[in-house]
């Protein structure tokens, strides 16, 4: 309730501040009396700060042993104070289109488990990167984002919304719809600091997405991916860097480590970016942790510097969810 009074006075002195301002001594009053109350709202609504970890995984062919690598890493972030953990893209299995169906598995399988187990165990919310998932009623295989609580249930599943198909001459052809099939839902979750919108790889370049996702309510945009070693040095920083400007949120994209011995050479670099747009932690190839404290104050301060949520034109323009199952 008085968040409520405070924000309805902030509102009605800014109007009352610039109305009567210099008029008479009485309304002088009102405005130290009204920039005291806004110094108080402020001050009530200072954020939480909370530690983000993403996990550099190095991926190989032994699934058994990815998710044992996965599960040691998760402990340690969160040994060192992570209270949202995310894994790579593909972290329990090679990323190849030629093997997804072998190493698919379903939600009930070993991977999920695990992944819930390790979530409870360290009292953390965790964004299991992503593995091949085989939905056992269509056995259509999806490229799937789990995400866990802090009490080890699950509470999303993201599976990747657009399919990495490109073509780029002499360099690199990928082509996941060859044995993968889109999701059609979005994953935007509550972690008790701020909502976060999840979405995998690929998804990163579609803006539409991470507005919707901002305009959901989310502050920070995490995306577990692995770019390759043609768009990765091109792209992957600058997509990153995009979104995060656009949309006044933090972002981070969470990669596995490069393997020389498989087919698919990921870009590495995982990286954590805040609202201005500024880089906040980074790494090479290498399989490593990365750390970032997520202050939402920057976030509000960036906001409140720079008004473009105020500023858009939607009486010219207007993005909405076109699908009913997620409205915003
Ligand atoms: N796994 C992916 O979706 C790769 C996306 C990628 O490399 C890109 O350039 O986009």
């Amino acid at each position: 309730m008085f968040r409520g009074l405070i924000n309805s006075f902030k509102n009605t002195s800014k109007l009352h501040s610039t109305t009567f301002f210099n008029s008479n001594n009485c309304s002088r009053s009102f405005v130290h009396i009204s920039q005291q109350l806004r110094k108080v709202h402020l001050m009530a609504d200072k954020e939480k700060v909370f530690k983000f970890a993403g996990i550099q995984l190095l991926c190989g062919d032994n699934k058994e042993e990815n998710v044992q690598n996965a599960i040691k890493h998760i402990d340690e972030a969160a040994k060192n104070g992570a209270k949202l953990i995310s894994l790579p893209e593909c972290f329990n299995s090679p990323y190849s289109t030629a093997t997804f169906e072998k190493y698919s598995e379903s939600e009930e399988g070993e991977t999920v488990k695990k992944l819930s187990e390790a979530a409870k165990r360290n009292q953390i919310f965790l964004i299991g990167g992503s593995i091949p998932e085989i939905d056992k009623e269509t056995g259509k295989i999806y490229n799937t984002c789990f995400i866990f609580n802090d009490k080890g249930e699950m509470i999303k599943k993201h599976r990747k919304i657009h399919l990495f198909d490109i073509d780029v001459p002499n360099k690199i052809r990928f082509k996941e719809s060859e044995t993968l099939t889109p999701g059609d839902s979005f994953s935007v979750v509550d972690i008790g600091y701020c909502k976060v919108g999840v979405a995998i790889c690929y998804d990163i370049r579609f803006p539409e997405l991470a507005m919707l996702y901002s305009k959901m309510g989310a502050k920070f945009l995490v995306y577990p991916g692995a770019f390759n070693m043609v768009t990765g040095p091109a792209h992957w920083e600058l997509l990153q860097r995009g979104r995060a400007v656009d949309n006044q949120v933090f972002v981070a994209a969470i990669s596995p480590a490069r393997n020389p011995s498989s087919t698919y050479q990921a870009w590495g670099h995982s990286t954590i970016v805040n609202p201005w747009g500024t880089i906040l932690a980074t790494t090479d190839e290498h399989q490593s942790i990365i750390y970032s404290d997520i202050d939402l104050n920057t976030l509000n301060e960036t906001r409140s510097s720079i008004p473009i949520y105020s500023q858009k034109r939607t009486d010219l323009y207007k993005l909405d969810s076109i699908n009913p199952i997620n409205p915003i």
